[in-house]
């Protein structure tokens, strides 16, 4: 069985001598040891400390990351330049039909994340083509496909009422929560990346085309980051904010890290879930205008990290420590109690990780200004001990709030992977 696992290295498909020769392009092959060129490779995503933007940057940019495996794929692998994602609401009457849907999505979604069509060919020209066609002769691009199951599939429809995770709640209504049904929820969701906006889409409209008759689109989001080639070291990605964002996320290199903050481990309920993961999604607007209208020290104090290096204020490099506890001259703490890290720390005991990209849907015909912002995605075991207590006192106090809205709104269980012969949801129905 090959796997999506990052430290196994039988789940890479371009060769350690490929990559060097890729990487010697870039004279970046020489400066890693072989421990460096496994993370550079395929490490987790997390902290750029591992190097992991520059995973997408040269030699494995457009390679194949696998989509069997004990985990699914697109959860600690290195973040790709973009993501296609989407929410379905499914038309089929019977888990007979459900099984079925996901026998052909994961049957696809193999294909396509090794950069081929969802079907081979067939050269009758009386029937419409297999494939869309659009991604013929475009390598693979890094793509994973992720599926999560919303709360709505446990509805009474298939008689999985009674298997509904209790860590897959409803989420609370948060503070000055703005959320729109049309970009929330849903059965299924099904998250693409890649490092091609054509092959993520391409990939999901053809999950889509599948899907007729058993499921439907409810809602789909674009987004993107700056691109490994526009930055081949590899830095931590900006958002739209212009502040470095991903700094602090957990080292998920490290098995017991990654355990502990993102996989449902066999001993937590239900056992189905052993291996998967909570994907929790927020479509945050941006008033984009009023934020480039305010100081940097108010931007700053916003965040609590220098604009510039991303470390936080008062401190030189971006991984320096967070000292929260340190006060000025006058008395005053460094990083305001009130700044987005001074809160999402969380007394450094609460983790996510996170996994969001920056989207922009042009402008807001009412107002004139951007529609855009940050599709937050993050990964949790068990977001009633993190994501929530979190966003609850982000909700409440964050400074971040006079520029930002959460306008859409998900919580999906996100099955564990599946084996070769085997289909994503196997593990449940
Ligand atoms: C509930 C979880 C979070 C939401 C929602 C969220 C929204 C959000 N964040 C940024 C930008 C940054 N976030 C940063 C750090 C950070 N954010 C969260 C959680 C949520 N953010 C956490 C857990 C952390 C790390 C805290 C820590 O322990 O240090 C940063 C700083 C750099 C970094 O570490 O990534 C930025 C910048 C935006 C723009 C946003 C909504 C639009
Ligand atoms: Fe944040």
């Amino acid at each position: 069985m090959t796997t999506n696992d990052p430290e196994d290295a039988s789940s890479k498909k371009i060769s350690r001598r490929d990559a060097l020769k890729l990487a010697g392009v870039g004279g970046v092959g020489l400066l890693l040891g072989a421990g460096g060129m496994n993370s550079w490779l395929q490490g987790p995503a997390g902290s750029s400390k591992t190097s992991t933007a520059a995973a997408s940057a040269t030699a494995s940019a457009d390679g194949i990351i696998p989509f069997y495996g004990k985990h699914q794929a697109g959860i600690l692998t290195p973040m790709q330049d973009f993501i296609c994602m989407a929410a379905f609401n499914l038309t089929a009457t019977t888990l007979e039909d459900v099984r079925k849907l996901f026998q052909i999505w994961t049957s696809a979604s193999a294909r396509l994340a090794e950069g081929k069509f969802i079907e081979e060919e067939s050269d009758n020209p009386h029937l419409p083509p297999a494939d869309t066609g659009e991604s013929a002769g475009l390598a693979p691009m890094r793509t994973t496909l992720t599926f999560g199951l919303g709360a709505s599939f446990f509805d009474e429809r298939f008689g999985l009422a009674g298997k509904r995770p209790a860590p897959l709640v409803d989420l609370p209504r948060f503070n000055s929560d703005e959320i729109r049904k049309e970009w929330s929820g849903g059965d299924i969701v099904v998250q693409v990346c890649a490092n091609d906006p054509q092959v993520a889409f391409h990939a999901l409209r053809n999950l889509a085309r599948i899907a007729r008759g058993k499921a439907v689109l409810h809602w789909m989001q674009e987004g993107f980051q700056r691109t490994g080639a526009a930055d081949p070291s590899g830095s931590t990605p900006r958002n739209l904010m212009g502040f470095k964002d991903g700094s602090n996320n957990p080292n998920v290199s490290e098995a017991a890290t990654a355990d502990e903050i993102v996989w449902a481990q066999p001993s937590d309920n239900p056992s189905w879930m052993a291996g998967g993961s909570y994907m929790v999604m927020r479509r945050i607007r941006i008033r984009i205008e009023v934020w480039d209208r305010s100081s940097l020290d108010d931007q700053e104090a916003t965040f609590g990290r220098h604009r510039h290096s991303g470390a936080p204020l008062s401190k030189a490099g971006e991984f320096d420590e967070l000292e929260l506890d340190r006060k000025d001259a006058k008395g005053n703490l460094v990083i305001p109690a009130n700044s987005h890290v001074a809160l999402s720390h969380m007394d450094g005991k609460v983790k996510i990780l996170r996994r969001g990209y920056s989207y922009s849907s042009g402008m807001d015909v009412k107002t004139g200004q951007l529609n855009a912002g940050l599709l937050f995605i993050c990964f949790n075991r068990d977001p009633r001990k993190q994501f929530i207590p979190m966003q609850q006192k982000l909700a409440s106090m964050d400074k971040l709030n006079e520029y930002i809205t959460h306008v859409g709104s998900g919580l999906y269980a996100c099955l564990p992977g599946a084996s070769t012969g085997g289909y994503i949801g196997d593990t449940l129905f």
